[in-house]
């Protein structure tokens, strides 16, 4: 199987900062990816390496065995969320819409057909019954909804999603992440998934590249979230415990405490 993203010998620095030096990788069509890491250690970095917007010091990126480039049609991707003004001028379907039809990476379909495919993904995230109602009236999560929705609209071959999660309830955690996960097994999307929190997608991550102190580990999440390989990352003394099929992170040190949690002993806390 030929990788749809591949990394060679990729480095990025700021200044003297490096965030990865000699990084290889290669991700396979189907492979469910996601980067951990403390904050500010490279993660939307890493992503918008991937985008096209973001150029490596050294190395290469490749998409589909083609240099990234900027709105490549191949990508589908969730950004941090950022909620909208109350007054945006958009009704929710409109925004999926933007995915479908007059996105600039979207294909051009006739509105009729556009129309159908608009409702389908309204249908597949749960957003049926709030498709008329402008998105700034909405709250966090159903915005969250409409923005996987419009990312899936194309059938991306590569599904980038920037902390997916964050603002979403329990249930509706479940509810994407299973969704990306559908996309990811059933269409053979490559998902690439950071965040700061393994567990709510424990079940589906094939491999994990996790980021600290301008190093790096790459395996699956039993091979990267141990004792042994995150304490040598952090250089300080981490206890990582498996307990009911989850990963507990004890003891990171205070500088990589994030903003939602006590990152102290955080449940599968990657930071
Ligand atoms: N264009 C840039 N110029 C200089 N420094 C940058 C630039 N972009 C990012 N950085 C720095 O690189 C580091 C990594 O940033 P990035 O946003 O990738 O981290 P992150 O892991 O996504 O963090 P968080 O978990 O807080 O979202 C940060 O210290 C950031 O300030």
């Amino acid at each position: 199987m030929n990788p749809v993203i591949s990394l060679k010998q990729a480095s990025l620095k700021f200044g003297r900062r490096a965030l990865w030096e000699d990084l290889n990788l290669d991700i396979n069509p189907g492979e469910f990816f996601a980067v951990l890491g403390p904050n500010g250690s490279g993660k939307t970095s890493f992503l918008k390496v991937l985008l096209g917007l973001q150029e490596l010091h050294s190395g290469q990126a490749s998409l589909g065995g083609h240099p990234v480039e900027r709105g490549s049609h191949m990508i589908g991707y969730i950004p941090q969320q950022k909620p909208f003004l109350p007054d945006t001028p958009m009704r929710a379907r409109d925004l999926v819409g933007l995915g479908v039809d007059g996105h600039r990476w979207g294909i051009r379909l006739g509105t009729a057909k556009a129309n159908r495919r608009i409702d389908e993904l309204l249908e597949l995230v749960g957003a049926s019954d709030y498709a008329k109602v402008p998105v700034g009236q909405l709250s966090g999560g159903e915005q969250q909804r409409l923005r996987v929705a419009q990312a899936l609209a194309t059938d991306p071959k590569v599904l980038l999603c920037d902390e997916p999660l964050l603002s979403l309830d329990l249930h509706h955690q479940q509810a994407v992440s299973a969704l990306i996960n559908k996309q990811c097994h059933d269409r053979k999307s490559a998902v690439v998934f950071v965040t700061h929190e393994i567990n709510p997608i424990i079940d589906y991550v094939d491999r994990v590249l996790y980021l600290a102190g301008g190093r790096f580990s790459v395996g699956t999440p039993h091979e990267v979230m141990t004792t042994e390989v995150l304490s040598d990352l952090y250089d300080s003394n981490v206890e990582v415990i498996h307990a009911n099929g989850r990963i507990v992170v004890v003891g990171l040190p205070d500088a990589t405490t994030h903003h939602h949690d006590d990152a102290h002993a955080t449940a599968g806390e990657g930071s």
